[in-house]
């Protein structure tokens, strides 16, 4: 069906925030409808995150409206939510475009535009870096003042915290936009959450009258009769904060964030006045103002491309379970047998499948919400106690828990198990959830291992052998999205650690991969011996310990080898290298190649797109083989 585009009058007139100063706040009202109407319609041909987006509409108008963007650095958590915001900074005629290759990127971005002022996709940066450029502009840097718009769930990460502690001690003026929803992906857990809650459930803990003093006659005169009503307000409303005040913020709030009525007058009376640093608390609802995302369990949290109308999705329907499910359903199977598994996840529990786990094992299921770093000391904590966690992250999102993982967990020997998803290449999100990095920096801890499944039967393996590593630390990674579509064993079997396994017996060259790439890798094969020239293909399972025997075997019999692998260099590859070096097997002239992510960040596209642009499909593999034998090229049998 074709996309029917929402009547936009005055959308339509607007070019930049600065087209926004000259219309009455009637018109900002009209505005707002528009860009709402806009934001579901674009989302629907592009498909992206569109609950957040459509709550901070009112927001992202007010915003522009009374602060001077981009001489005002207006910085938004996780940038999820700002669609809205690209409509109104002169990203409108190509915001169909979001998510897709050469498109918008999905979340803000300092190359695409100067009202991006800083990128973010990871949760809770926006108040460490408001901070940064208010003292930048302190000290004679670039002058406009800090705004961070940061919702519930991630307020509640330790970044979040830190930042405010030392924003409470600056007394700098800086502007923290806090929008409580009361969701994050999944409704939101913890003592924070309960806390916000309670701050407007509960009466008032202390007055406004100094905020509202005066602010009247600080504003021009059309705008009084809304800044009376501000002042009104401010005065009767329910007020707290105490939380927010004892780190030095003066707290403004709970504020109705869809009531523009409310949103203008108080920020122009906090931009005209305000001195050190401000948190306002404004209430919105996720996916505001459109049926099917209000109502549904996750608000419209992300959508596939969808029918306005109804609000069904057009998803392509799946020959075969995704790995996440798979690693959900396989460790349901093992904690079924054994009662000392637990899991553990950082607000993602329906990414991680550990929702799945959670039905069966409510008590042994931990949302620790978005607190990767607690998440993994946690998970140490549970294994010095005897338990058996299986930390359930992102690729990307362990990159926060890093030192947590060496000084917690590798450097004590502890048997965490590390379910690493998104393992490799994502796709729409791009480069900030692309999960590259973790191969090489987990395979580098004394005493880590580390595997990587090739299909979703070694990801059931790979989790028994998780449940039966008490020794130390252990990883196992798997990529976004569908299996290959091989068939599943009812049970896992541990693996033996360090082994590999020989899947192609061949001549001349040896493909070793180490995960999901193997089905390229397979192709290629196939290709190639079609050709007479007939590879080992061998998969590697484990980077830590590596197969030495393995290895070592595949040089002898062979003149050259090929190390694949979904992540960046000094990874896998590096760490066979390294071992090639130390037997002598280059001293001999022997030929070898590495294939990994480039040294780039990737942006968005499809994955398959991606791996091409990182050169690691099967017509690349084969070149590959052709390349390192020294052969031009080979013709196709008849
Ligand atoms: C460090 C990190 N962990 C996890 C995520 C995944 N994530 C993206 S949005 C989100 C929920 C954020 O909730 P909130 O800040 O309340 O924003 P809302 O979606 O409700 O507007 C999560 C967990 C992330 N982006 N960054
Ligand atoms: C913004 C964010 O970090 C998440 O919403 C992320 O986009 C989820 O990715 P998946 O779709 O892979 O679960
Ligand atoms: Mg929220």
């Amino acid at each position: 069906m074709a996309e029917t585009r929402p009547a936009t009058p005055l959308l339509d007139r607007v070019h930049s925030p600065s087209d926004l100063k000259g219309l009455s706040d009637r018109e900002l009202h009209q505005l707002a409808d528009e860009l709402r109407a806009e934001t579901i319609s674009a989302v629907s041909v592009t498909g992206g995150h569109l609950g957040a987006g459509l709550g901070v509409v009112e927001l992202t108008v007010a915003l522009h409206a009374v602060f001077d963007t981009p001489r005002d650095k207006l910085i938004w958590d996780v940038s999820h939510q700002c669609y809205p915001h690209k409509i109104l900074t002169g990203r409108r005629d190509r915001i169909r475009t979001l998510r897709m290759e050469g498109g918008l990127s999905g979340f803000t971005k300092r190359s695409e535009s100067p009202f991006d002022p800083f990128g973010a996709a990871h949760s809770s940066t926006s108040i460490s870096a408001a901070l940064g450029f208010a003292m930048a502009a302190d000290l004679g840097g670039d002058p406009g003042d800090g705004i961070a718009v940061i919702g519930d769930g991630s307020m509640s990460a330790g970044m979040a915290f830190e930042a405010m502690n030392n924003a409470g001690a600056l007394k700098k003026r800086l502007f923290v936009v806090l929008n409580d929803n009361e969701m994050s992906i999944a409704p939101p857990v913890g003592a924070l959450s309960s806390y916000l809650s309670r701050l407007y459930a509960e009466t008032p803990v202390q007055d406004l009258k100094e905020v509202a003093k005066g602010f009247v006659s600080l504003l021009p005169s059309a705008l009084q009769e809304g800044a009376k009503r501000a002042k009104d307000m401010l005065k009767g409303m329910a007020i707290g904060g105490t939380l927010f005040e004892a780190l030095g913020f003066t707290y403004i709030g709970p504020i109705d964030g869809h009531d523009l009525d409310q949103l203008l007058p108080i920020l122009r009376t906090l931009k005209a006045r305000a001195t050190g640093p401000v948190l306002i608390h404004v209430l919105t609802k996720k996916g505001k103002g459109y049926g099917p995302a209000e109502n549904s369990p996750d608000r419209g949290h992300a959508r596939a491309k969808f029918d306005v109308i109804t609000g069904e999705q057009k998803k392509t329907p799946s020959n075969a379970p995704s790995y996440t499910k798979v690693f959900a359903e396989s460790l349901i199977r093992e904690a079924e047998r054994d009662d000392k598994i637990v899991g553990i996840t950082a607000a993602m529990p329906d990414g991680t499948g550990l929702d799945l786990f959670a039905r069966h094992f409510p008590r042994r299921t931990f949302d620790v919400g978005i607190a990767e770093q607690h998440a993994v000391t946690f998970a140490a904590g549970l294994a010095a106690g005897g338990m058996k966690p299986f930390c359930a992250l992102y690729s990307t999102f362990l990159q926060r828990g890093y030192d947590q993982v060496v000084h917690d967990v590798a450097i004590q020997r502890l048997p965490v198990r590390f379910a690493i998803d998104r393992a490799g290449l994502v796709g729409a999100d791009g480069a900030t959830h692309a999960g590259s990095f973790d191969i090489g920096f987990l395979a580098n801890l004394p005493g880590m291992v580390v595997m990587a499944a090739a299909d979703e039967a070694e990801l059931r393996h790979m989790v028994a052998t998780a449940v039966a590593h008490d020794e130390g630390p252990i990883a196992f990674r798997f990529p976004r999205g569908e299996g290959m579509g091989v068939e599943l064993p009812a049970d896992g079997t541990p693996l033996q650690i360090g082994k590999g396994r020989i899947l192609r017996e061949g001549a001349r060259v040896a493909i070793l991969s180490f995960g999901t790439r193997m089905a390229e890798v397979l192709k290629a094969a196939e290709s190639l011996s079609a050709r007479g020239l007939a590879p080992t293909v061998a998969d590697a399972r484990f980077a830590k310990p590596l197969d030495r025997d393995l290895i070592l075997r595949l040089c002898r019999e062979h003149e050259a080898l090929i190390c694949v692998e979904e992540g960046a260099v000094g990874g896998f590859g590096s760490h066979v290298a390294q071992l090639l070096a130390d037997e002598g097997v280059f001293d001999r002239g022997f030929k070898f190649r590495s294939m990994v992510l480039p040294d780039t960040f990737i942006d968005q596209a499809s994955p398959e797109a991606m791996y091409s642009i990182a050169g690691m499909d099967a017509p690349q593999i084969e070149a590959k083989v052709l390349n390192v034998l020294g052969i031009a090229s080979i013709p196709q049998r008849a």
